[in-house]
């Protein structure tokens, strides 16, 4: 079985997604250390600029092929060449729909057009994938002539793609048979998320005979996105014990560094590589998870690179609070334990989120004892509008001793967060800001900022919040907290 990796074509499709070479290529890397066959790594024929790209991950010497999208057009063609690419994903509309109002042509002349084309490309020395685009809608017979023809004229594989997602995987499983069966050449699967059944569609595809699945990191791509790659892949190896040769414990890196590249956030609830994916708030679940992980956790985290997380909240129970005391390297009685949970739930009641550092002073303020924070903020400047670089200096007081530093950043904010990091590394060198969120509590520009933070060191991750009227302050509030407390439990 094998992988085409599109997050640097069809990916990149995604509405406000433009990777430049070096973030293509930073991509194009991660994947083939992963170990995907084959990266489709643009369309050649959209710029000069993609074509820089697409060249430099050829010449990148990676272990995968390299492919380029097509449309069934010769000039399309020579501009992949002019790439280097090993193969081009050729492309021809296969509905009627598509045939008659996209291309204005009729079903004879793409057969004839898609065999020439893949002729021309074979001629030329590329490995051709040929496709039927909207083959979902396309009628059977005519997209196996297509197909056939395409085998004729050289193609070396053919791949079937649910353009608006329409497949359900009762029907993929009975269309696979046929054409796995039928066909002279190994077919691919091509879906997308329109329906939420990419995934579904896709896994149905493999199990009926497809040879090869277009997959995308974080199910990126046009509109709802394609087959996410973790889903696919993960599925496969987890639910059907089948060794997809891909380097899972690498799943959950390459899915952050393609969010951070390409802008796109991932929501907290998608499947394996979203936020919550294994966090776990409620005390139900923390209690059971503590006698045996497999109670409330479909498989270990570290499959794909991940940790565990437990959280407070509303839902917490005294096993998680326990717990989080533990780690904190404080210890507490029943009756402190009591109060302790009981001051959670009233914060969760009030609607807020519980963090590490709230539940740190809850505990310190129960447990009577006060800890002097090693990092102090005495002062702070900064310098933003339209014609300046927004620039911070900052004065600390870092384990009694004074330290001025200047940062600069994107805004006000990323520059007094970074004059802050350099003020600390003396101390916590690798602190790393994971996730930074702000929520206006009140409405109106004078609104009550919620800041929360998520900050790691050497693995160690904790979340930290601040509140005020002022979202500069609230947000060197949070990482100030947030800093304190992970150079304490180390
Ligand atoms: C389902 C998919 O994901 S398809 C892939 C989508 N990818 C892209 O669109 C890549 C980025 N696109 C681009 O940069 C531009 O659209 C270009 C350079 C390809 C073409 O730009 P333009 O020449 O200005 O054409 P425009 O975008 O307006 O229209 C698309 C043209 O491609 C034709 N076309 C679309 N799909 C195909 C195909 N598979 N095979 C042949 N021709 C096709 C259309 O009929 C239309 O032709 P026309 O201009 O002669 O009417
Ligand atoms: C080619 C392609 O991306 C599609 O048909 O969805």
């Amino acid at each position: 079985m094998r992988f085409l990796d599109t997050t640097l074509r069809d990916g990149e499709q995604t509405p406000g997604v433009a990777l430049t070479r070096d973030k293509k290529l930073l991509i194009a890397r991660a994947l083939d250390e992963m170990g995907v066959s084959i990266i489709e790594a643009g369309s050649a024929i959209t710029s000069e600029g993609e074509r820089n790209s697409i060249k430099a991950v050829t010449n990148a010497g990676l272990n995968a092929e390299i492919c380029s999208y097509c449309r069934i057009v010769k000039f399309d063609v020579d501009r992949a060449l002019e790439c280097d690419v090993d193969s081009i994903h050729l492309v021809a509309p296969v509905s009627d729909l598509h045939i008659k109002t996209k291309i204005k042509k009729d079903r004879d002349a793409v057969r004839q057009i898609a065999a020439e084309v893949t002729e021309y490309a074979k001629d030329h020395g590329l490995i051709v994938e040929l496709s039927g685009e909207d083959a979902s809608r396309a009628d059977p017979d005519f997209l196996k002539a297509v197909y056939a023809d395409g085998v004729d004229a050289g193609a070396d594989r053919l791949c079937f793609c649910d353009t608006v997602g329409l497949l359900v995987p009762e029907r993929t499983t009975e269309i696979f048979r046929d054409l796995s069966s039928s066909l002279k050449a190994p077919i691919s699967v091509h879906c997308h998320n329109d329906f939420g059944l990419a995934t579904a569609n896709t896994i149905a595809a493999l199990a009926a005979g497809a040879k090869q699945a277009h997959v995308t990191v974080n199910g990126l791509g046009e509109r709802a996105g394609n087959a996410s790659l973790e889903e696919v892949i993960m599925s496969l190896e987890w639910l059907y014990k089948y060794d997809t040769g891909i380097k899972h414990e690498m799943i959950y890196r390459t899915s952050r560094l393609v969010s951070r590249l390409t802008g796109i956030p991932v929501s907290p609830n998608k499947a394996l590589v979203g936020g919550n994916a294994f966090t776990h708030e409620a005390g139900i679940h923390v209690h059971g998870l503590l006698a045996d992980k497999a109670t409330y956790e479909p498989m270990s985290p570290e499959y794909i690179g991940r940790q565990r997380q437990i959280v407070l909240g509303k839902h917490a129970g005294r096993s998680s609070i326990s717990l989080a005391l533990k780690e904190m390297g404080l210890e507490a009685d029943d009756v402190q334990t009591e109060e302790i949970f009981n001051r959670v739930k009233q914060m969760g009641d009030q609607g807020k989120y519980v963090t590490d550092a709230d539940l740190q002073a809850i505990a310190e303020t129960v447990l009577d004892i006060y800890r002097e924070p090693l990092v102090k903020l005495e002062e702070f400047t900064i310098v933003s509008g339209n014609r300046v670089t927004p620039t911070a200096s900052i004065k600390l007081n870092v384990k009694d001793k004074e330290i001025v530093q200047a940062g600069i950043g994107n805004g006000p904010v990323d520059a007094v967060i970074n004059a802050i990091r350099r003020a600390v590394s003396s101390c916590a060198e690798d602190i790393i800001l994971e996730e930074y969120h702000v929520d206006a509590i009140t409405g109106g520009t004078d609104a009550l900022v919620e800041v929360r933070v998520k900050l790691s060191k050497n693995g160690k991750v904790i979340t930290a919040s601040g509140a005020r009227t002022d979202i500069i302050m609230a947000s060197v509030e949070a990482v100030m907290n947030g800093m304190n407390r992970l150079i304490r439990v180390e």
